[in-house]
């Protein structure tokens, strides 16, 4: 297929999006902007970029300084210092059934920050929003928190996260507006589990999800495609502290085991635009996550079965920039 036949495919496959511009080059065929905004933040070559791999790496973009703040934030929490309403403090499944001991050494994974202004400031950052804003539009949510402390794997490749797409876990639409950004608290490469995508899947549709099969467990909602097809390209995101990754969540991507003896940081939000809309999963391939949110919710607020997966979002989602006009 030819060029300009790729893209009048990749068009047609996305009607459902107006286009964000339109842009003739002098080569002959028109370029539709599919995934981006028509801001003067990103290059014609970033904008570019992403449009065709679903993901743009921006060096050394948070300051040392909030780093290192976010993380001593989190050592707080992880020494019970603070304790934030609704943040989810998880383990690795390797380690779910030992004592507890109040350190970073058992906490793999802090979810919800939304209430712990410190670990906040990261989605407000200016840097972080004015590159949001090229994907999401001027209304912006945050959605979804975490700072993930993958640990040294325990033995039994458990600290993994098997490759997903973001959007199984959002009952809210349309994808295209919405965008995760991942940003690296310390170097992070192949040794301690980077990042790895699979350029262009954002692209395609939504896939099934469930648990792998993995021998040595995997961790609760740690949900991955199903049939993967570990022969398809990989690229693996090798980052420094401060380097921010911004990716689509149809984008392909998951995070290989820690073969190091330190914990592998990195603090991310997933944010939408105010004007994406709920939808109603029942009936599609996206009830499993919801049946497990819905139960985990429940017991968690002591809610029986009022509590919905759309609840769930609109109770954490936060307005980050603009106005508050849907989700
Ligand atoms: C774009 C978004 C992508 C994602 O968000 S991906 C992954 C998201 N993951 C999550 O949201 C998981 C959130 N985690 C949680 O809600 C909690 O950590 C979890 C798993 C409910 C456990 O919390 P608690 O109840 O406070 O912990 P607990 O020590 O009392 O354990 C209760 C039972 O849960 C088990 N457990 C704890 N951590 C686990 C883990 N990492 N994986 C699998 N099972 C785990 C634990 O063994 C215990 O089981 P049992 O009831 O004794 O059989
Ligand atoms: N069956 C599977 N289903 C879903 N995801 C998988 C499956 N097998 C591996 N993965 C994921 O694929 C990604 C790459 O895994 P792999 O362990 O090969 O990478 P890596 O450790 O980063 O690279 P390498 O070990 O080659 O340096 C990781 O995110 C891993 O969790
Ligand atoms: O930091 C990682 O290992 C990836 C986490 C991730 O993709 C997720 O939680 O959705
Ligand atoms: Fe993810
Ligand atoms: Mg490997």
């Amino acid at each position: 297929m030819s060029r300009a036949a790729e893209r009048l495919r990749l068009l047609i496959n996305h009607l459902d999006r107006p286009p964000a511009a339109i842009v003739s080059f002098p080569v002959g065929f028109v370029y539709v902007y599919l995934y981006t905004d028509d801001t003067d933040l990103l290059t014609p070559d970033q904008r570019l970029f992403y449009e065709k791999n679903g993901f743009i790496l921006i060096k050394n973009l948070v300051s040392d300084e909030d780093i290192d703040r976010f993380r001593k934030e989190f050592e707080r929490v992880c020494r019970r210092e603070v304790k934030i309403p609704g943040m989810v403090v998880m383990r690795d499944v390797a380690i779910a059934k030992s004592e507890f001991v109040p350190d970073q050494k058992a906490v793999s994974k802090l979810q919800d920050f939304q209430e712990d202004p410190e670990l906040f400031r990261y989605c407000s950052l200016p840097e972080i929003l004015k590159y949001v804003e090229c994907f999401t539009g001027p209304n912006i949510m945050a959605m979804h928190t975490m700072l993930i402390n993958k640990p040294p794997d325990a033995g039994k490749k458990t600290s993994r996260h098997p490759m997903h797409q973001d959007l199984h876990y959002f009952p809210f639409r349309p994808a295209d507006r919405i965008v995760c950004s991942w940003t690296a608290m310390e170097r992070v490469d192949r040794k301690n589990g980077c990042l790895v995508v699979l350029p262009e899947t954002h692209t395609s549709t939504l896939r099934e999800h469930d648990y792998p099969q993995w021998e040595g467990g995997v961790n609760k909602m740690y949900h991955g495609v199903r049939d993967y097809d570990p022969a398809l390209p990989r690229v693996h995101l090798e980052m420094e502290k401060g380097d921010t990754v911004f990716f689509h969540p149809l984008l392909i991507h998951g995070s290989g085991m820690n073969q190091t003896k330190g914990f592998r940081k990195a603090i991310s939000c997933h944010y939408a635009s105010a004007d994406c809309y709920y939808i109603d999963v029942k009936g599609t391939m996206q009830e499993n996550i919801e049946k497990e949110v819905k139960e985990i919710a429940s017991r968690k607020y002591n809610l029986d079965d009022e509590i919905t997966f759309k609840d769930t979002w609109a109770f954490k989602g936060r307005l980050v920039q603009g106005e508050r006009t849907s989700l």
